[in-house]
């Protein structure tokens, strides 16, 4: 059996050949109607070819959005599934965006669903929460490392209500004053990526509309997802600024700065490219 070269690896070699850029496909109700096409499993199906054979062969990164397709059970499901398999076959590593979280031995289950080698919805990474505690997180740990998989694990996410949860700070543990929820989460990656070479597997979600992070320790040596780039208002030239020193680490999502081109493919792809370009001038380390 050929053990798949970890995901760590493979992101590191995929960013450096076609920069770092990430794109979701995030196939919205108003983005199909925008498309001309309609809210049904057809539409669905048509939006998401597009933007693979758009992209697919030139971005390091595609990013289904889980929901998007489960709104349509078991026939959307199916598109995701395509959709997964012909994004990894014109070699764009895929991130399956379904955010999990649960108890330890269900969040087993949502691993093998997503990160064993042989599910139908295998993806390279999987989004994850780790909100019930970033222990309840090992299974998926575990089947990742199998794999040669990996996990994007929420820390500090792009969205205004996150910090209620990511800024709270925990009580200190004898060695002073306590760090907050999502320094905390840093750090167990951090721990999770050590030693590994060229970058870890287990990457941090971080949002790009954050401002100033300065007082995070990044260095987690693994990826940093990095939404909020495009729809939610954060532009490339913020990038270097949020990262800071972290900043050859960042995989920039854009999903509805780039999809609202659509549906014409040439479109698609010159806005991607336009963001991709803008992503390596703003990032390029000097
Ligand atoms: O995990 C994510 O991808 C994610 C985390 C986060 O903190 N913020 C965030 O927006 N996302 C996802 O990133 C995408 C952002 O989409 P746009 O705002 O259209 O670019 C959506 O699929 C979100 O679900």
């Amino acid at each position: 059996m050929t053990v798949m070269e970890p995901f760590g690896a493979r992101l590191r070699r995929a960013m450096d050949a076609r920069g770092p850029l990430c794109v979701g496909i995030d196939p919205h109700a108003s983005l199909l109607t925008e498309w001309g096409l309609n809210d049904d499993v057809a539409g669905l199906e048509r939006f998401s070819r597009t933007v693979v054979e758009a992209v697919a062969d030139r971005v390091a990164v595609l990013k289904p959005q889980s929901a998007f397709f489960e709104r349509f059970g078991s026939r959307g499901l199916a598109v995701l599934e395509r959709t997964v398999q012909e994004a990894r076959a014109a070699g764009a590593l895929v991130v399956m965006d379904a955010k999990r979280g649960d108890i330890g031995s269900t969040m087993a289950a949502y691993a093998e669903a997503f990160l064993h080698k042989d599910a139908p919805l295998f993806s390279d990474a999987l989004t994850v929460s780790p909100y019930l505690g970033y222990g309840s997180l090992r299974p998926a740990v575990e089947q990742a490392r199998e794999s040669g998989a990996g996990l994007f694990v929420l820390a500090l996410t792009s969205n205004p209500e996150g910090g209620e949860v990511q800024h709270a700070v925990r009580a200190g543990d004898g060695e002073g004053p306590g760090r907050n929820v999502g320094a905390t989460i840093l750090a167990h990656l951090a721990a999770e990526n050590a030693g590994e070479e060229p970058l870890g597997s287990f990457g941090a979600v971080v949002g790009a509309t954050l401002g100033d992070l300065s007082s995070y320790d990044l260095a987690i040596n693994g990826p940093l997802l990095a939404p909020g780039v495009g729809a939610q208002g954060a532009t490339p030239a913020d990038l270097p600024r949020v990262f800071g020193a972290a900043s050859g680490e960042v995989v920039p999502n854009v999903s509805r700065g780039v999809l609202r081109h659509g549906p014409d493919t040439g479109a698609l792809r010159a806005a991607s490219d336009r963001f991709a370009e803008e992503v390596r001038a703003a990032l390029a380390v000097s």
